[in-house]
């Protein structure tokens, strides 16, 4: 079954159902970058306000789209609250141009995660609203950041739009090293 997609009213592209195989026959689209968000983050906006505040999920997907469209690249947009599913997301990303990633409380201690990052050629951004450093002990490691091209933390939604424009510029000096 191919991947799927649905388009929001407010015009935000969403993976409804992933393939992560077809991204080894597709051809890369360098122009295309996925907004990743992880375990419990469709409950940004009712959960905790003091350390996520109170934006939900779907405005910061609209945010980073629009965001997208002033940069000149597309967005699209997904959401697991399964491990395996967020690897297989990771794995589809092989063909986008790279990967703007809040992988939740995932960073902490998913290997599995940082495995599939790894195996990814595309730069990966770690996002995080809060600042993990400032916070409970097990939050203070990411085992997915050694992995990433660029890591963010505690710059609120901001920290999304960074991380756009951060997987963006890896991306070019990727392919520009790739050319010399
Ligand atoms: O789910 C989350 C959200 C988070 O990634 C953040 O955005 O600050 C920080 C994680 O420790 C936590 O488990």
């Amino acid at each position: 079954m191919p991947t799927e997609f649905t388009t929001t009213d407010a015009g935000v592209r969403r993976i409804t159902k992933v393939d992560p195989n077809e991204a080894l026959d597709k051809p890369n689209d360098p122009k295309t970058f996925l907004l990743l968000s992880g375990v419990n983050h469709a409950l940004f906006g009712k959960r905790d306000a003091k350390q996520y505040g109170t934006t939900t999920l779907a405005q910061i997907e609209e945010r980073v789209t629009k965001l997208g469209k002033e940069l000149g690249v597309d967005i699209v947009c997904a959401q697991t609250d399964y491990e395996g599913e967020m690897c297989q997301l990771i794995h589809y990303s092989r063909c986008l141009g790279g990967v703007i990633m809040n992988p939740g409380a995932w960073a902490h201690y998913s290997y599995a995660l940082r495995d599939a990052i790894d195996a990814c050629d595309s730069p990966v951004v770690e996002v995080h609203i809060s600042n993990v450093h400032a916070r409970e002990e097990f939050r203070h490691k990411s085992v997915t950041a050694p992995v990433c091209a660029g890591m963010l933390s505690g710059c609120g939604v901001l920290g999304y739009d960074l991380g756009l424009r951060c997987a963006i510029e890896r991306r070019s000096e990727r392919d520009a090293a790739k050319k010399a």
